[in-house]
């Protein structure tokens, strides 16, 4: 932008990368004998370093539909756009973190987080440099060479995350990561997240069913229904931009938590 045009205030706000747009998806798995539809016209913009959460009961096709913006899976019709750009297959502009613990177990912490990096060539010096940062902003620094078996579950998934994150790409998208976690560890995971959104400025699309971890992580969230997959409705989430843990207590968290229960019952 033209430095006269931004101080005569005239210019277009410029948008903000990892604008995820899905136009009309529906999503079919067909065998000889039987169809089965998954999700039905799926339509929704996450706005780029927005934070979406989708919530919906275990079956509604909340994995189909990430799978597909990842790139994994076709839909059977209807288009996903990064940007603008049509998905057609994975990328390194959407990283992934699913509720397994998927490290490579032969590698270290620092070489698992730089796996991506070396696929693509990038110098060891470099690779060093982000993979150092991100085992800071991760806090497991000291523990840069042990391997994923001395870990525990929540370093695990802090590791899964950081590897995401080491390509830089425009978008989180997480399928129930913290769904293995014991509870306590699933809150200070949530704050985690929300601290490297904070210095990352990716779009995150979590997934989960758990209705607190969505309000407490989410600035918008969707509510989907099984029989066929589709959106049942959206709720803006009305909390200071900053989740302390004392959110969990205001009568508007509480007040959205009854809501989404109610709607999630039915
Ligand atoms: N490859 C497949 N072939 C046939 N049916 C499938 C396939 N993958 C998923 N399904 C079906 O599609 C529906 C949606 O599955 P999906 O895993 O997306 O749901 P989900 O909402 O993520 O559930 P959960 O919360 O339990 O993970 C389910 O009924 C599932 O059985």
């Amino acid at each position: 932008m033209d430095q006269a045009a931004r101080n005569r205030g005239t210019a277009q706000p410029e948008a903000v990368p990892g604008e995820i747009t899905i136009l009309g998806l529906h999503k079919a798995y067909e065998s000889r004998k039987s169809r089965f539809e998954a999700l039905r016209d799926i339509r929704l913009t996450v706005g780029g370093n927005e934070f979406l959460t989708i919530l919906g009961p275990s079956g509604c096709g909340k994995s189909t539909l990430l799978r597909i913006v990842a790139g994994l899976e076709d839909a059977s019709s209807g288009t996903v756009l990064l940007d603008g750009e049509e998905v057609i297959g994975p990328g390194a502009d959407r990283g992934m973190v699913f509720q397994g613990y998927t490290l490579f177990p032969w590698l270290t912490v620092r070489e698992n987080i730089e796996y991506g990096l070396k696929l693509r060539g990038v110098p060891i010096l470099d690779r060093r440099g982000v993979s150092s940062y991100l085992l800071r902003v991760i806090k497991l620094e000291a523990f840069d060479k042990a391997y994923p078996k001395q870990l525990s579950g929540g370093m695990k998934q802090r590791v899964a995350i950081a590897r995401a994150l080491a390509n830089r790409p425009k978008v989180l998208l997480m399928d129930e990561p913290f769904g293995a976690l014991d509870a306590q560890t699933k809150l200070e995971m949530q704050e985690m997240l929300l601290d490297v959104w904070e210095k990352e400025k990716t779009t995150v699309l979590f997934i989960t069913h758990d209705i607190d971890e969505a309000i407490f992580l989410s600035q918008r969230i969707v509510v989907m229904g099984a029989g066929p997959g589709r959106i049942l409705k959206e709720f803006q989430v009305r909390l200071p931009a900053e989740r302390t843990p004392e959110v969990r207590e205001r009568p508007e968290f509480l007040a959205l938590k009854r809501e989404l229960a109610q709607l999630l019952k039915h």
